[in-house]
């Protein structure tokens, strides 16, 4: 079996995105009306890549928990996120150059600017060298020049960018103003922050009178179909909801591809839980599993240091704040590692406490990095119960759990008994004050009063009126009382992905070039995920290879394996390149000694190791290749090595 040497050419970012491009994984959509900034087109790589992603999503996440799907509308009445702050809240804060009006997102200034300066000062230290051609080509970024700064200056740096997620507004404005922070096109300075709300705002109906937006995120469907959904699962807790949908933000600037666009695929689960009881039954499946952290304390710091360590010791020391998130956040783990990202590019963020929304009480963000920094691309939060509560208010609709209780809990209580006919009689109208007044009184008030009214009366003041009490108007009697059922407001643990990150990540973790020719690059997407898995390649377009294309065709689709068969003209070289382009990880080839002797051979995308064997043989190898119960290396032990000559008997 050959080795492959991955990392022989440095990432070049700049020909991933023309390979990208020229493959059709996306592209910007109207395009030929010259494109807008954060709205892209799929193609058929990128779509089936996408929907492989969402296929294993669904098999991990719905299927493995039983999660109850759903799929809500994507128009949304205003009222609705007036109720969940979105209106209010759900904003970015923009400054804008002074003279030519630009717009720029006030943390992701403050955040290039520093960035660039630390870099130039490195360089001015002579502590990096000049980067490469390509390197430079990777980083779109604020140009950096060597400038020396003061090692204090370099910590204060290095204390902003670790918190920039904490700051607001003021502060934002504070730190352009502190270190001269200007828009780096024009070098002109930036106004003060301004917030703007990311929703994009619409109108239901014709008569423009019923605001709407489209939603920045599908959370909201599951709240307000809570009811329902607890009806389902038998009005049993807890228990899991998940959709997958198209949401929308109107993001200030958007420059980064995939990684920030206005319109982008969520894949979002609403874990319903007992705000008591947060463990979760399938927690040991998960303890051992170790990941890699950087809580809030250590970014508080100042540093970026991150730990290792498993999820049941980061639950027991309290680093991660109960069971259902942690097992949460090592599923999201296993997740983003089986479908090909790199583990050692992986790390779970924690939330500070600014950043955090105001109702959350732990936050963690899976962010993967890539060739633009580290980047968020699921959200893992503890929401507590803020959205059931402030939807349940708003409608009056109780969005609760009611359970009957084991051991129903006995009380005895004092209660005030009105005689209502001379309630009336006495104090007319004001009677219905007196009677909420006596009824809003403590255990102890009313305690105290039925021992006044035991020597005959008493009297109470409200707003300067003096009630006289006497025994045959009121008496305070004892009572017991069984409470049989339990009523509360469920939390919500949320893991949010944004699958176009993900997507994007897992094109940057796989690509690299063959050597020795940078031209020839490959995706090395695990076959799980791959958009087609096996390529079929008879030697040239000739009516004799059909039949046999179609029966290895015909074999692996009820085999359940994706393939596509290439009979173009060029060479069979250039039809595996193009392949290798596209992530496809095994090719069969047919020639004239397979129409013969019905042997075709197989061969593995990295390594472009071949192998010989009956079609039957190959198609049984790669069916178990494609699911994922072999390897290569099992596959090179059951199939001989084809040495470049098929023999025809
Ligand atoms: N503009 C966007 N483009 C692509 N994906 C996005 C965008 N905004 C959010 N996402 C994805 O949705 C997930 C959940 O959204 P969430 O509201 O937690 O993001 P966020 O904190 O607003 O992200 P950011 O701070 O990067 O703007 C993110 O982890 C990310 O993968």
């Amino acid at each position: 079996m050959s080795s492959v040497n991955k990392t022989a050419h440095p990432f070049d970012k700049a020909r991933l995105e023309a390979l990208l491009s020229h493959r059709f994984f996306y592209a910007p959509a109207f395009e030929i009306y010259n494109g807008v900034a954060g709205l892209y087109d799929y193609g058929p790589a990128g779509s089936a890549l996408q929907a492989n992603i969402i296929a294993e999503w669904r098999k991990h996440f719905i299927i493995e928990d039983s999660m109850l799907e759903l799929d809500t509308t994507i128009m949304t009445p205003a009222s609705v996120f007036e109720t969940s702050g979105h209106v209010a809240r759900f904003a970015d804060w923009m400054v804008k150059d002074s003279k030519t009006g630009d717009v720029l997102r006030a943390d992701h200034l403050v955040k290039n600017v520093l960035e660039a300066r630390l870099a130039g000062d490195k360089e001015a230290r002579g502590e990096v060298a000049q980067p490469a051609e390509n390197e430079k080509k990777n980083k779109k970024k604020v140009k950096k020049t060597a400038v020396r700064l003061s090692d204090e200056l370099v910590k204060e740096y290095e204390v902003i960018l670790a918190q920039l997620d904490n700051y607001g507004g003021l502060e934002l404005g504070e730190l352009c103003r502190k270190y001269d922070i200007r828009n780096p096109d024009t070098d002109n300075k930036v106004t003060e922050p301004q917030e703007f709300n990311l929703m994009f705002a619409s109108s239901i109906g014709p008569t423009g009178k019923f605001p709407g937006y489209l939603r920045p995120e599908t959370a909201q469907g599951h709240f307000l179909n809570f009811s329902r959904l607890l009806d389902f699962n038998n009005g049993r807790i807890p228990f899991a909801s998940a959709q997958i949908g198209r949401s929308f933000r109107n993001e200030i600037s958007p420059r980064a591809g995939l990684l920030r666009v206005r319109e982008f695929t969520m894949a979002e689960i609403e874990h319903f839980v007992d705000p008591m009881d947060k463990s979760h039954s399938k927690f040991s499946g998960v303890r051992d599993t170790v990941l890699t952290l950087l809580d809030r304390h250590v970014q508080a710091s100042g540093s970026t240091k991150v730990t290792e360590m498993s999820v049941g010791e980061a639950v027991e020391k309290g680093v991660i704040a109960n069971e259902t998130l942690g097992y949460f956040m090592a599923r999201i783990h296993t997740f983003l590692l089986k479908i090909g990202t790199n583990r050692r590019r992986l790390r779970f963020r924690q939330h500070m406490s600014n950043e955090m929304a105001h109702y959350a009480t732990d936050c963690w963000d899976a962010e993967i990095e890539n060739s633009t920094g580290w980047t968020e691309c699921v959200g893992c939060a503890d929401r507590a119960a803020y959205d059931l509560t402030v939807h349940s208010k708003k409608t009056g609709h109780p969005l609760v759990v009611r359970e009957p209780l084991d051991h129903p809990i006995v009380t005895e209580k004092e209660v005030p008994v009105f005689n209502k006919k001379l309630l009336g009689v006495k104090f007319k109208r004001d009677g219905l004050i007196l009677q909420s007044y006596v009824e809003g009184l403590n255990e102890q008030d009313l305690f105290k009063m039925k021992e006044e009214l035991g020597k005959g009366a008493t009297s109470v003041t409200i707003n300067g009126k003096t009630f006289e009490i006497t025994s045959e108007l009121l008496t305070i009697e004892r009572k017991t009382f069984k409470e049989t059922i339990r009523e509360y407001t469920p939390n919500v643990i949320e893991p949010s992905f944004g699958l176009g990150r993900i997507l994007y990540t897992l094109l940057e973790h796989s690509f690299w070039s063959r050597e020795p020719d940078i031209e020839r690059g490959v995706l090395s997407l695990p076959p799980l995920v791959a958009p087609t898995k096996v390529l079929i390649v008879p030697i040239s377009a000739k009516k004799e290879f059909e039949p046999l294309v179609n029966e290895i065709s015909a074999k692996l689709r009820r085999a359940g394996v994706f393939s596509r068969v290439d009979d173009s003209s060029v060479s069979i070289g250039k039809r595996y390149a193009r392949n290798d382009e596209l992530g496809t990880p095994y090719g069969i080839t047919v020639d004239f000694a397979s129409v013969k002797n019905r042997t075709v051979t197989l061969r593995e995308r990295d390594t472009m190791d071949q192998r010989i064997a009956t079609l039957e043989e190959v198609i049984a190898t790669v069916t178990e290749l494609v699911e994922g119960g072999i390897d290569w290396t099992e596959a090179c032990r059951r199939l001989p090595a084809y040495d470049g000559v098929q023999a025809i008997d």
